[in-house]
């Protein structure tokens, strides 16, 4: 499975905790993310991620493209929901193609825990199927 990660700068540490206790399963997935939180997952854990450019310079519309065409089957997207985000209209638009294409997304950690569980158990496999 192809897999998304970013992170509001509130939410990075956290996002980084995230991949250190789920290390195992993602290990086994390919893995992307936005520049910033990429670097410092892989900083923190020895993961395999390819790095698009950081969120400020576009990378999660690099993501957005990606889930637009229907390249991402699943995307963890930990969100400061306390603080004003300039960003907001992009991440609308993120979470928006989700929708539109139906990948699974989470934007907290209680979700993402979730997402996880289901996809190491092959909730998410029909993904492999669509995409035939
Ligand atoms: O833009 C982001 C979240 O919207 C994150 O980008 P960075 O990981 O490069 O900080």
């Amino acid at each position: 499975m192809n897999i998304a990660l970013t992170a509001h700068d509130a939410k990075k540490e956290l996002m980084v905790q995230f991949c250190i206790a789920y290390c195992g399963i993602l290990s086994r997935h390919n893995l992307c993310a936005t520049g910033t939180t990429g670097k410092l997952v892989a900083d923190a854990t020895g993961l395999n991620i390819h790095r698009f450019l950081s969120g400020t310079q576009g990378g999660d519309q690099q993501i957005a493209a990606r889930i637009a065409c229907n390249e991402i089957d699943l995307l963890l997207f930990f969100r400061d929901s306390m603080q004003t985000q300039t960003q907001e209209p992009f991440d609308k638009n993120l979470l928006r193609l989700c929708d539109v294409h139906n990948i699974p997304v989470a934007t907290n950690i209680a979700t993402a825990e979730v997402l996880i569980h289901g996809l190491e158990r092959g909730d998410l496999d029909w993904r492999e199927i669509v995409k035939l």
